[in-house]
């Protein structure tokens, strides 16, 4: 029970003297914001951001210097507000676009809705936004576009100097995501040859140090011919001055059970505290729908706490629909509780959240090249991640934030940073982009930080076997180029290319349209029951993959009916989310000269187009295994089927499946039977090291 708080105080992160790096503390500008907080229009809310005291400073550096690192406490303005001072310096003239880009999509979407507010301009013409599969920009008139960090990187592969970008934000640069990692150094090549690009890397908690190390060029002399002389040396300009003010409190005594603790709290909060909603960070679907479940049923029941209380949950797993019920407003006398996973950490503003209650704790990936498997792991933050998820109130006015962790253990035993994602991800994607861009010595790649060899090795090996790689380790053709040109996981997209030959495309492309997205499913406790009944109406003998195609074609035929979904126990939004991919696939595959092809009912050609992108992920069942163990072929891995597989207890004796999820033990999911045979015929490179396996 999280009962006793202690009131901490955060000191704002100033930076020391820097080496190798300019350091511009310009005059101390606290912001005048925490005086009064009514309704201001939105103009004078932008004046009293801390940033707006730098609008001066900031342009002078960017005109100035290549790259501009700008570290500034969490809800100083640094997202939505550079990108207009740009704008109105003239950064977009002729034509040009001011790009920003988040590692996340619903932060994209978001500030790119309330720039456009801010401007008075219309979502998706001078302000847009681009994320996988949805671009909301106008090529004529978009001047400032955010984007996630992987889709600036996907728009390499056809314009590698990025060439009609002025300037480029990399926002949140602490994340460290596989793709911002990726990014900093081609966008350091890119300066190479495009000196009058700039950069700005912006962070609350960023290592200006070794960022602008990273930066720093043998070419250090000014680039003359341009007036005022440009610098190539990195810039840093630390903003000074928060938002509103921020009370942290920490628990007295460690925790034992974080939800528990964070409901708890909550109730607390509802108790005693003043109106404004609440913010819980938690770590995946799972302990998010448990605590959201809790609160409402609580406030349902009456109960003594809890009455006026409502929780919403919010994850990647859930369809756009559901996520934006977070932004609209609280109704009169009642108190909204977001239960997030880490989703909501950075660069959000949820306007009536006062409250953050931060578990410490979230899910992280990681991959062992060792065992090639990749698990979502619970793990302690960082202090990074911290401050940022403390940063979610204090927006638009005064807040708390309630740490369910010692302040002796933040202080002494949080580690600052995150381990960046590229040294804990399974490689695959990262290296067919690098390919793709024709970076062909990855070892030997600008790393801010090195992925570590036996991963590395590990993808060449995977790529090598799914044909994109030729023994060179450059892309072959046309497979290699057409695999990394599918925005989608190259085994995903080798399965879609197999599938042209197999005359099975429009089957395949649904498929893949339903592995891209996290689950078609309904998912809710304490009707195990009835959504496994539901779930058998559509079950294939072959596995998920078939059992996919049947929900879609009974969606197709039902109208597409949010009614027909609910008595199926089928998510309607991931629905539309699946026939929307699917669109835009077909017409990926068709650019790609796949012929858009029905196997009809032959699902032997659907298995082996499955196995043909899948085929690293065999697996077998242990003989005489009475609990259902399988055993991978390629690292003889115990793993098993996951209970929301229509295979679970079927226990086909050869499968693949797409991914692995670790509980109390490694689970596959989406599981489909296969002919061993197929192995071989599909993969034979890979396959023949194997030695005999059947
Ligand atoms: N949708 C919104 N509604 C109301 N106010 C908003 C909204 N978005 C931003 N703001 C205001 O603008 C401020 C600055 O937000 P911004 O995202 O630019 O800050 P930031 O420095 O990038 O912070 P972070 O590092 O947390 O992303 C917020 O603190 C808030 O006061």
């Amino acid at each position: 029970m999280a009962q006793f708080w202690k009131p901490g105080a955060e000191k704002p992160q100033l930076l020391d003297d820097e080496e190798g790096g300019v350091l511009f503390v310009f005059s101390s500008a606290f912001s005048s914001s925490s005086s009064g907080y009514g309704y201001a229009s939105i103009e004078k809310q932008r004046q009293r951001l801390p940033v707006y005291k730098y609008r001066t400073a900031i342009l002078y550096l960017v005109e100035t210097h290549a790259t501009t690192i700008i570290v500034g406490e969490t809800g100083s303005g640094k997202t939505t507000q550079i990108p207009q001072y740009l704008k109105e310096a003239g950064w977009a003239d002729g034509g040009l676009v001011i790009a920003c880009t988040q590692p996340r999509r619903l932060a994209v979407q978001a500030v790119a809705s309330r720039v456009a507010e801010e401007m008075g301009v219309k979502l998706g013409e001078e302000v847009g936004y681009t994320i996988r599969f949805e671009d909301v920009t106008d090529t004529d008139k978009t001047r400032i576009k955010f984007l996630t960090d992987g889709v600036l990187l996907r728009e390499m592969m056809d314009d590698p100097l990025l060439t009609k970008y002025s300037v480029i934000m990399i926002d949140e640069a602490h994340e460290r995501s596989i793709s911002t990692d990726i990014l900093l150094g081609l966008l350091k090549k890119i300066q190479k040859r495009r000196p009058e690009l700039r950069l700005i890397i912006a962070s609350a908690t960023i290592e200006a140090k070794a960022m602008s190390a990273f930066f720093q060029t043998r070419r250090r002399r000014a680039v003359e011919s341009v007036e005022p002389p440009l610098s190539m040396e990195p810039a840093i300009l630390s903003v000074e001055g928060r938002g509103f003010n921020v009370q942290i409190h920490y628990v007295e005594e460690p925790v034992s059970d974080y939800v528990q603790a964070a409901i708890s709290t909550v109730q607390l909060i509802h108790d005693k505290e003043p109106y404004g909603d609440i913010l819980v960070f938690l770590t995946g679907q799972d302990d998010i729908d448990a605590a959201v479940k809790l609160i409402n049923e609580e406030a349902r029941n009456g109960g003594k706490n809890s009455s006026g209380l409502f929780a919403l949950p919010l994850y990647s797993g859930l369809s756009r629909a559901e996520q934006e019920l977070i932004f609209s407003p609280t109704p009169r006398g009642k108190r909204k509780v977001v239960v997030s996973t880490n989703i909501a950490e950075t660069s959000l503003t949820l306007e009536g959240i006062v409250y953050v209650v931060d578990s410490g704790f979230s899910k992280q990936r990681f991959y062992n090249p060792i065992t090639d498997i990749e698990n979502l792991i619970v793990a302690p933050i960082s202090k990074a991640s911290a401050r940022q998820r403390a940063g979610r109130a204090g927006r638009v006015r005064p807040g708390k934030c309630y740490r369910l962790y010692t302040e002796e253990y933040f202080l002494n035993e949080m580690s600052a940073e995150g381990i960046p994602e590229i040294q804990r991800s399974n490689l695959v994607s990262c290296v067919i982009q690098l390919k793709a861009l024709g970076i062909d010595n990855i070892l030997g790649f600008d790393w801010l930080a090195s992925p570590s060899p036996e991963a590395m090795i590990r993808a060449l090996e995977v790529l090598y076997s799914l044909g994109v790689l030729d023994d060179d380790a450059k892309l072959t053709s046309p497979v290699g180029f057409q695999v990394a040109e599918i925005p989608l996981d190259p085994m995903i997209s080798k399965m879609i290319l197999a599938s042209n030959q197999l005359s099975c495309s429009e089957e395949v492309l649904t498929i893949a349209a339903v592995l891209s997205i996290q689950s078609i499913w309904f998912i809710e406790r304490g009707i195990q029951k009835e959504m496994d009944e539901a779930k058998l109406r559509f079950a294939a003998a072959e596995g998920d993959h078939v059992t996919f195609l049947n929900v879609y074609k009974g969606f197709l035929r039902s109208g597409k009916s949010s009614k027909w979904c609910y008595k199926n126990y089928i998510n309607y939004h991931s629905m539309k989310t699946v026939v929307e991919i699917r669109e835009q696939l077909r017409r990926i595959a068709q650019r790609l000269g796949i012929v858009l092809k029905s196997c009809d009912r032959d699902m032997q050609a659907v298995r082996k187009a499955v196995t043909a992108g899948f085929f690293a992920n065999a697996c077998r069942i242990e003989p005489y295994s009475h609990n259902g163990m399988y055993k991978t072929v390629r690292t003889s891995q115990e793993v098993y089927i996951h209970p929301s597989s229509v295979l679970f207890r079927v226990n086909p004796k050869w499968v693949v499946y797409q991914s692995i999820v670790s509980t109390d033990r490694q689970y596959m999911r989406n599981v489909i039977s296969i002919d061993p045979s197929s192995l071989t015929e599909v993969a034979p490179h890979f396959y023949r090291q194997q030695g005999p396996i059947f």
